[in-house]
């Protein structure tokens, strides 16, 4: 029988992201969900944020652990396409060890005196389980909340972790008196480097190694702990929005597991965790999460959380980035047969040939490399283009204050929704899958099957689509169905709507004269190169507009750093 134990309020939350590390995962279906260990980040009050949005619901929140995810080599980054083989690549490259999380499966914690402790075998990296038609992802639970203030004794000083937040800012962290020296792996060099630079989100590049600590060391450090050590993990799971009810399970059951783990009642450890929701479903389904949760669910408007979460992302190293300016070159001024105007097949000293067919972005060649923002300096004033079930596009000014100028209804709803009907496909992985293999040329009428050549005199390169799927008329009813393959139809609906994205975006960049343009939202999630190329297509590449890009879910850390 589980003891009640008494909680003290928290007024203020923060978050500690020195030393933090993004967790590898198995799939590329779940490469959004990894996780971010977060060594030194303690949490008197577990939080749970919610997005419902018109297509996803995401959540996230956090689970204690002293150590990284078992098993689960971590990545230095969200880099390149996002698969845990670059980031070990990097690291090797940097003379690194990639590390394998210290796969203890006891319960250290219990030997240093922390109570109540999460068995790290329950905490791992967030799996996902298939629905019986295969056609959505179900989150499994990762590791239990555990709010710091469920413990009794408290004596770990935790007032002299501050990480201020200011838009627009570098954040200045004052580290008073943290004992981080103490923290398994990573944390004493970490601590010294936020320190001596001053900064709050020192990022984790560079330090893959520190996470290394052979465990016969890292035990001899836990041991000398203060009782209530900081460390855990940051999880991330989604769901569709239609399927509300499983969300709703979802977070009932890790309430539940949560209590049990902690040896508390659901009502004492509800008492501990704080619920925010934003998106439009936070309005739309407020009776159902607090009769069904039984615990009370503070609103945020989505357009705040959105601003908040960039500001956020844009702060943490190498998690915004972009194409090169090589790259979108190639693809504004690719001809039809796909070589570049100007540039003869066999390639010149001034202008050496180009390939026919553009290589992924990769290291190599690395003139299409993607380029990240290493040092994570936001640039404000810039505009936001929030790209969910349908577009918000945001003016943000130097100092945070934002407006929402534009948007357009055609959006990430209306790609999965019009391929749901047109394809075969039965997720959208699928059909990123599809459009990824497609080619666009043979559904879309292009300036040059109507010209026969480039028509120069208005800037309109033969290569520039003139209609999208305007090459399926011409096939008369009983062709068209059977003319077209599924994953020509999908890359050409996914550069249709990307494309008019970019437009519109570039637009309102020119109208209120911002250089910088962001991309988020779940659109992009999938990390299609053609589709960013789509945003770059011609326009950008012929001013400074960059567009950057950013794979986080933004309400991520709004609820941790109100
Ligand atoms: N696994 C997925 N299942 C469904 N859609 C996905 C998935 N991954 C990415 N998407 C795309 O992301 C879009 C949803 O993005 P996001 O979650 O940012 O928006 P939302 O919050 O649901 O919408 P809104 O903000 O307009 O209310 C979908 O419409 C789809 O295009
Ligand atoms: C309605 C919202 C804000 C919900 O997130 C979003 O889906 C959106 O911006 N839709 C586009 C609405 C428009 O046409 O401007």
């Amino acid at each position: 029988m589980a003891t009640p134990v008494q909680l003290p309020q928290v007024k203020e939350i923060l978050v500690d992201t020195r030393g933090a590390e993004i967790v590898a995962e198995d799939s590329p279906a779940t490469r959004d969900s990894r996780g971010i260990y977060l060594p030194h980040y303690i949490e008197p009050v577990s939080h749970i944020a919610i997005d419902i949005g018109g297509s996803l619901a995401k959540v996230v929140y956090f689970t204690r652990s002293p150590n990284p995810p078992n098993g689960h080599p971590r990545v230095s980054g969200s880099q390149g396409n996002g698969t845990h083989q670059e980031g070990e690549r990097e690291a090797e490259s940097e003379g690194k060890a990639t590390v394998t999380g210290d796969a203890t499966t006891d319960n250290a914690t219990d030997r240093i005196g922390a109570t109540p402790a999460v068995p790290t075998s329950i905490h791992k990296s967030a799996t996902f389980s298939v629905d019986s038609d295969g056609s959505s992802w179900t989150p499994a639970l990762n590791g239990a909340l555990t709010p710091q203030l469920l413990v009794p004794e408290r004596n770990f000083d935790l007032t002299g972790i501050k990480a201020d937040y200011h838009l627009g800012h570098r954040r200045d962290m004052s580290v008073e008196s943290v004992t981080d020296g103490d923290s398994p792996g990573t944390a004493g060099e970490s601590g010294k480097s936020a320190e001596r630079d001053g900064h709050a989100w020192t990022g984790s590049r560079g330090r893959v190694s520190r996470m290394g600590t052979p465990r016969g060391h890292s035990l001899l450090r836990r041991s000398s702990l203060p009782p209530n050590f900081p460390g855990g993990t940051l999880n991330f799971a989604r769901f569709e929005t239609e399927k509300i009810d499983e969300l709703v399970l979802f977070l009932k059951t890790l309430i539940s597991t949560s209590a049990s783990t902690n040896h508390v009642t659901e009502e004492e450890m509800k008492k501990g965790v704080k619920i925010l929701a934003t998106g439009g479903g936070a309005h739309k389904y407020y009776s159902t999460l607090v009769e069904e949760l039984g615990m009370g669910v503070t609103r945020e408007d989505e357009m705040e959380c959105l601003i908040t979460g960039l500001g956020f992302i844009t702060c943490i190293p190498d998690e915004v980035f972009w194409y090169s300016d090589e790259l979108v070159y190639e693809i504004s001024h690719q001809s039809k047969d796909g070589i570049p105007p100007g540039i003869t097949e066999k390639g010149d000293a001034a202008s050496p040939q180009k390939p026919k067919d553009l290589p992924r972005p990769s290291p190599d060649p690395p003139a299409y490399q993607v380029t990240f923002d290493t040092a994570g300096t936001p640039q404000f004033p810039c505009l936001l283009v929030n790209i969910g079930s349908g577009v918000s596009i945001v003016k943000v000014d130097e100092d945070g204050s934002f407006e929402r100028v534009s948007g357009t209804s055609l959006g990430g709803g209306t790609l999965w929704g019009l391929l749901s009907l047109i394809t075969d496909a039965t997720t959208f992985d699928e059909m990123l899958a599809l459009s990824d293999k497609g080619d666009n040329a043979a559904v879309d009428m292009l300036v040059g099957d109507i010209y026969g050549s480039d028509y120069s005199k208005v800037g309109l390169k033969s290569s520039t689509i003139a209609s999208s799927f305007g090459k399926v008329f011409k096939k008369g009813a009983a062709a068209r169905k059977k003319s077209f393959r599924q994953e020509d139809i999908s890359k050409s609906l996914l550069y249709a709507i990307s494309n008019n994205i970019g437009q519109i975006a570039y637009m309102n960049a020119e109208k209120y004269g911002l250089d910088r343009i962001y991309f988020g939202g779940c659109f992009i999630r999938g990390k299609q190169e053609h589709q960013y190329c789509a945003f770059c297509h011609e326009r950008s590449s012929q001013s400074l507009h960059r567009p950057c890009f950013h794979d986080l879910l933004s309400l991520i850390c709004h609820s941790f750093l109100e």
